[in-house]
């Protein structure tokens, strides 16, 4: 199972002074010294985090993958064009938000989502769509083109504890729903170091894509740990399947 560090928020800790430090793309480099298997960042419409210029010196600093996360606007898709990462998951956006709060809704654009996912398809760009464990989403989503998917967790990870359950059988089918029509299978959104087990044990799935919660235990662990323990996690949950 890869581990997918999203460092968007060590950029809102850079932000929060106008500082150079601490750097997204030092924090992208030890991520992957440290056992990151890919490498995600969300250049937001309002770029309350990640920076254009991080995208670039991202992409050309780091030797595993940039999974690179944006919304379906025509500015992101020419920039994605320019910076060409290995993986673009496509987002849902508005500026009100906090943080991502559903998933994209595939079903009510398809012509539009398959225009993105074509034309990133023809530069080279692998494509997921990042949508809820809904089986219209999923079928949608395969319906354009996309063959990889990421499965927002949000719901898992906010539900009440006596809702969890509910909400990881729902990832858990939505996951083997899109298996059998052959997609990549990953997730993703308010994992935590005490959530993140039970969807590491969903066999479908093959990536994570972590932030929030790894920067925050970075502030007391520092990153390598926060990685270490977190992958650590993932194997034993894997393991005991
Ligand atoms: C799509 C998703 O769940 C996150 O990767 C996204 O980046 C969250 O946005 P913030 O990082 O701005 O909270
Ligand atoms: N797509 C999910 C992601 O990259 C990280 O989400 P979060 O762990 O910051 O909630």
């Amino acid at each position: 199972m890869l581990l997918g560090v999203n460092i968007d928020h060590v950029a809102t800790l850079r932000n929060a002074r106008g500082t150079t430090y601490p750097s997204p793309i030092e924090a992208a480099l030890l991520a992957e010294t440290h056992g990151a298997d890919l490498i995600t960042l969300h250049l937001r419409e309002d770029r309350r985090h990640i920076k254009d210029a991080d995208v670039f010196a991202i992409k050309n600093a780091i030797k595993t993958r940039m999974n690179l996360e944006m919304a379906m606007t025509e500015e992101m898709l020419a920039n994605a064009i320019k910076v060409l990462p290995a993986d673009v998951c496509l987002v849902p956006e508005k500026r009100e938000e906090i943080t991502t709060e559903g998933g994209l809704d595939v079903l009510n654009q398809q012509d539009k989502v398959a225009h993105y996912v074509e034309t990133l398809h023809h530069a080279g760009v692998r494509v997921s769509l990042f949508i809820a464990a809904d089986v219209q989403q999923i079928q949608a989503a395969y319906d354009v083109g996309a063959r990889v998917i990421e499965l927002h967790t949000g719901t898992y990870a906010d539900a009440p504890i006596h809702h969890q359950n509910q909400e990881w059988q729902r990832i858990r089918a939505a996951a083997e729903f899109a298996h059998k029509l052959g997609m990549t299978v990953n997730a993703g959104h308010g994992l935590t170091i005490q959530n993140v087990a039970p969807i590491a044990q969903i066999p479908q799935i093959v990536e994570l894509n972590i932030g929030h919660s790894l920067i925050a235990q970075a502030v007391f662990l520092g990153l390598p740990e926060a990685i270490r323990q977190m992958k650590e996690a993932m194997y034993r949950a894997r393991s005991l399947m």
